[in-house]
């Protein structure tokens, strides 16, 4: 029996689907109506010369919803997956967006950039970091996914170079929860005879393995999502993936969240070719080097205390370049067309020996998201997700 809680009396289950109906009924019409603008935006776009994807746009979008939403039940994260993917399919009836990040699928890489562009967009994984820069920057993919720090492990070095190296802009930040479950082609765990996972699993769920599995071989591969597809066939095997890749992979989930470290969070970026303009809620990303001297990086930062501007995220990384000794990465509140952050950052590059803005973008809400059944369940029925480059799992 329900508990009285202040909801309306309960209503026949007849009654309630046929208003379900209605409503899908009338959604359905406003959808259409919806992919017929969008195609039609996409023309006028197409005959002016504009580009087609306009992830600023979109933001503008989402944030206004939000706004205009009254109803609890429908959340804001809730309401912003539901048009992730509206917009993902509007934005592949005019081009199919081409994302790039390091392969193979069902990684956290690819996760991260399902939550950011949807379903409906060319997904391309790529066999190492530099590819993911190098296919962005020279035209052929349109975003890179890539992960920049772990709340566990700290910065992700390889990122921080070539986002130095190359001349790419973020334009999205995304949080996600790292989730480490045991998965493989067995039934239970005494079946276990070797564990495979990414160095970065084994080194998260290294008191979980003591305590459960002390006695089987340990084998290190590329990603997790190689570990699952290494487990797919030969019996006695499990990996420490997401749950993505153990559906995908068709792996038996033997024991569920196994992390050390249940609060592990990754943030992914986007990187695109152009720059966002501002959201009303931004964050900036910059590098700089300072001159071997006392004081070098206080005076460096002096700007941003006279203008107000908050910092963030602080990281030094040694530079490989003379006069540059070292390289600091800072992310920052606002945008860079935001008065206090433009005058801040122009009496940095007047200061400093070397200053790159790495692009403005929506700040992403500190509530990491996370993979759940749910998801998967619902693209096996209805989803299809376009790879390039690699084998359909
Ligand atoms: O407004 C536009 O520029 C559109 O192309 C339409 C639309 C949408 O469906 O709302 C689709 C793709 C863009 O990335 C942004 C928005």
């Amino acid at each position: 029996m329900e508990k009285s809680s202040g909801n309306p009396p309960l209503r026949s289950l007849d009654d309630l689907r046929i208003e379900i109906d209605e409503v899908d009924k009338e959604l359905v019409r406003w959808l259409a109506r919806r992919m017929r603008l969008s195609y039609e935006v996409g023309r006028v776009k197409r005959a002016q010369g504009l580009p087609l994807f306009d992830p600023d746009r979109e933001e503008a979008i989402l944030k206004k919803l939000v706004t205009l939403n009254t109803e609890p039940l429908l959340t804001p994260p809730i309401l912003r997956s539901i048009y992730r993917e509206i917009l993902a399919a509007s934005r592949s009836l005019q081009y199919p967006v081409k994302v790039a990040f390091l392969g193979p699928l069902w990684t956290y890489s690819h996760i991260a950039a399902l939550f950011v562009f949807g379903h409906d967009v060319e997904y391309n994984p790529c066999s190492s970091m530099e590819e993911v820069f190098e296919s962005v920057a020279r035209n052929r993919y349109d975003i890179a996914v890539v992960p920049v720090e772990n709340s566990v492990e700290g910065s992700i070095g390889i990122t921080m170079d070539l986002m130095y190296r190359y001349d790419l802009y973020i334009v999205r930040e995304c949080y996600v929860a790292m989730e480490y479950h045991l998965a493989g082609n067995v039934e239970d765990l005494k079946e276990i005879r070797e564990v495979y996972a990414h160095p970065r699993a084994f080194s998260q769920c290294r008191r979980w393995l003591a305590e459960h599995l002390s006695d089987v071989a340990l084998v290190e591969c590329s990603s997790t999502a190689q570990a699952a597809e290494l487990c797919r066939e030969v019996r006695g095997r499990a990996a420490l993936c997401n749950l993505y890749a153990a559906h995908h992979f068709g792996l038996n989930v033997v024991a569920e969240h196994i992390s050390d470290y249940p609060d592990s969070v990754t943030r992914f970026i986007a990187l695109s070719r152009e720059k966002t303009s501002p959201s009303g809620d931004d964050k900036t990303s910059i590098i700089f080097g300072v001159s071997h001297a006392p004081g070098a990086l206080y005076r460096a930062l002096e700007p941003c205390v006279r203008h107000g501007v908050n910092l963030t995220r602080i990281e030094s990384r040694p530079a490989r370049v003379p006069l540059k000794s070292y390289l600091f990465f800072v992310d920052l509140e606002g945008h860079e067309n935001d008065p206090s952050v433009r005058a801040a950052l122009s009496e940095m590059e007047d200061a400093l020996p070397f200053v790159k803005i790495l692009g403005s973008y929506p700040r992403a809400s500190d509530e990491p998201v996370k993979v759940n059944k749910e998801m998967i369940r619902s693209e096996s029925v209805g989803g299809s997700i376009s790879c390039h480059g690699a084998s359909q799992v």
